[in-house]
């Protein structure tokens, strides 16, 4: 699916019901077919205690009443409390027992969703709001929930109702019940005239608050931003307006309700004054009792209520198929990367990393942002990546570590193709450190151990003094049992840098991948950092992006990116001889470093 389809989801608007979805969600209920079965056992119960009422009234009336029977009527009393009793702990079984079995299938629906968003490529969150997912997450799954909840419960118990109500009358009197009918057509008429309106406007406000979830997530975590230019009025005003437009649809959707139910009402009120008037003058003719015209009346009152009720099911249903429609096209979006058929683990891995006419692009339609890139590393080998922004140089870490695959050609770590390889067994021998550190909520050993929970305490703290960690953790007040708030606000940018160095090296991958990852840390930091990794990288395959050339003039091998492509690639001595961009760079960097040192000293 595209992002213009996931964004713009007005076309599900007037959704029908759908058998499928249906199907696929009555499956999440099989594995409470017992519990299932209980409750619908105890629904029928309650609802022949229901029933039970207007006929016992109508036997009260006519045995009790007329006759004097004053026995008859005491027993009929302490029947019917007997039935308010029973039925009330029924309905108190009832009710826990299908919110138990409601809570349990949204439990395992969000655990499959979460489970499902994390094996997802990164293709797949490239384009869609994070803010939108969540509310996938939430909002559509308690839709379904309401349903399973209240709707279901609903549906069984008022149309069993229904159904012992409409057998009742027509064997009691059916011309009687025949009159009562009549006004069932202009019923169905109205209510399915309104309900795709209704149903339409809550649609409106479920993907307005949908909308709100997005703007008030990016608001969230661009707040830095919006405040540093003052952006809070102008994102008040976008803010306003799809507040509006939620407040807009809820309250249409409510009016709208609240307009439709009263005359439904009505309608069926009508119904039961044409009995009265018809149950009257046969009563005065001597051709049907009083008792039988009361409990008629009875049953009618009990008539209308269940009908407008199956009618807001219906409606409940059809949300609940929109948001199964939204949680089943997340379940049904396979990985793009993923293991195949076959796929092997990798072996431990020496680190020879080999592209073979490589080439990507990061959608079906986009152009190709590498093209036929070749080379092969040596295991120990440090690579470094230069060239300008929005070269490639990322694209061809990604690639390496499998989080896109490559549109063409292949790319091989130790000769195994990475495609035939299992997606744990690669990643969990490799590390990355990106220039925006991601930090968890939780303590900084948490997070240290976050890629090796069995390291032991002295790997932890040897990994502490290489990244010279050690120099802020001293002032943190509770060591490594400091808790980061999450995304690691409490930290700076360069200590959040260094706590995901510790991270991967603590992890201790085969090969290294570091994407601008000492840019954020001090030059004395990054000396320590250089000669840490000095003694880590022996033996291990490192690529380095970096922007600041002076960090990495003693890589192996330096290759040069630019467009998509490979320009120019060898050690740093060999490349200030060709005298191409990078030698360009490089003196150009030299000369800006010079004369900032220049200035600062005063000379
Ligand atoms: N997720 C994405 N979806 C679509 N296009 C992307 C995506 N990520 C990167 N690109 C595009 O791919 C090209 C290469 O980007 P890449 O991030 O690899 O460049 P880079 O050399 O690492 O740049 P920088 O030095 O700025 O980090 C750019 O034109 C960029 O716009």
């Amino acid at each position: 699916m595209s992002q213009v389809e996931w964004d713009s989801e007005e076309g599900k608007e007037n959704r029908s019901f759908n058998k499928a979805y249906m199907i696929r969600m009555l499956a999440y209920l099989k594995p409470h077919k017992k519990r299932m079965g209980f409750i619908a056992v105890i629904v029928m119960l309650n609802m022949l205690l229901s029933l039970a009422e207007p006929v016992l009234i109508r036997y009260a009336i006519d045995e009790g009443m007329v006759n004097k029977n004053l026995t008859l009527l005491n027993i009929i009393g302490f029947s019917l409390l007997g039935i308010r009793l029973v039925s009330w702990l029924f309905g108190y079984i009832q009710i826990r027992y299908i919110n138990e079995t409601g809570q349990r299938i949204l439990f395992e629906l969000r655990r499959q969703l979460f489970d499902h968003l994390q094996s997802l490529s990164f293709r797949f969150f490239d384009g869609r709001p994070a803010g939108k997912i969540m509310s996938r997450i939430t909002n559509d799954t308690n839709a379904i929930g309401e349903l399973i909840n209240g709707g279901l419960i609903t549906l069984l118990m008022e149309l069993t109702h229904l159904v012992g109500i409409v057998v009742i009358l027509l064997y009691w009197d059916w011309k009687l019940a025949l009159v009562a009918f009549t006004v069932l057509p202009f019923l169905f008429l109205m209510v399915s005239r309104f309900r795709p309106k209704i149903e339409s406007a809550w649609t409106r406000s479920r993907q307005s608050m949908s909308a709100i979830n997005g703007n008030v997530n990016e608001t969230i975590q661009g707040i830095r931003v919006i405040q540093a230019f003052s952006r809070q009025k102008t994102n008040d005003e976008k803010f306003k307006e799809i507040n509006q437009k939620n407040r807009k649809a809820f309250l249409k959707a409510v009016s709208l309700e609240s307009t439709v139910w009263p005359l439904v009402e009505l309608i069926g009120t009508l119904g039961t004054c044409l009995v009265m008037w018809y149950g009257s003058i046969r009563v005065m003719n001597g051709d049907l009792s009083i008792g039988l015209v009361s409990a008629f009346i009875l049953f009618l009152f009990r008539f209308w209520g269940p009908l407008s009720s199956l009618s807001k099911v219906y409606s409940q249903l059809l949300s609940a198929m929109v948001s199964a429609e939204r949680i089943f096209e997340i379940l049904d979006t396979e990985p793009e990367v993923k293991d195949r058929a076959g796929a092997k683990p990798l072996p431990q891995i020496a680190g020879k990393v080999t592209f073979t006419n490589a080439s990507f692009r990061y959608g079906p339609d986009s152009p190709d942002v590498l093209h036929g890139i070749d080379f092969t590393v040596k295991p120990g080998q440090r690579i470094a990546l230069v060239g300008p922004t929005g070269a490639g140089k990322s694209t061809i870490v990604n690639l390496l570590m499998r989080f896109y695959d490559p549109t063409g050609g292949q790319i091989e770590i130790d000769g195994h193709d990475l495609k035939h390889v299992t997606l744990s067994s690669l990643r969990s021998q490799m590390g990355i450190v990106l220039q925006d550190s991601f930090i968890f909520s939780g303590t900084i050993e948490e997070n240290l151990l976050y890629g090796n929970k069995h390291a032991t305490k002295e790997q932890v703290m040897d990994v502490i003094r290489s990244v010279r960690i050690d120099r802020f953790l001293d002032k943190m007040p509770d060591g490594l049992d400091t808790q980061v708030e999450e995304r690691g606000s409490k930290l700076s940018v360069g200590q959040r840098q260094l706590l995901a160095f510790g991270r991967v090296l603590l992890a201790d991958p085969r090969i290294l991948i570091l994407d601008e990852a000492t840019s954020s840390v001090d030059t004395e930091t990054e000396q320590h950092i250089q000669e840490a990794l000095q003694h880590l990288l022996k033996g291990r395959t490192a690529f380095i992006i970096a922007h600041r050339l002076s960090t990495i003039r003693d890589a192996d091998v330096i290759m040069v990116i630019q467009n998509g492509r490979i320009s120019e690639s060898g050690s740093h001595e060999e490349l200030l001889q060709t005298g191409g961009l990078y030698a360009n760079l490089y003196y150009n960097q030299y000369a800006m470093q010079q004369s900032i040192e220049k200035r600062a000293t005063g000379a």
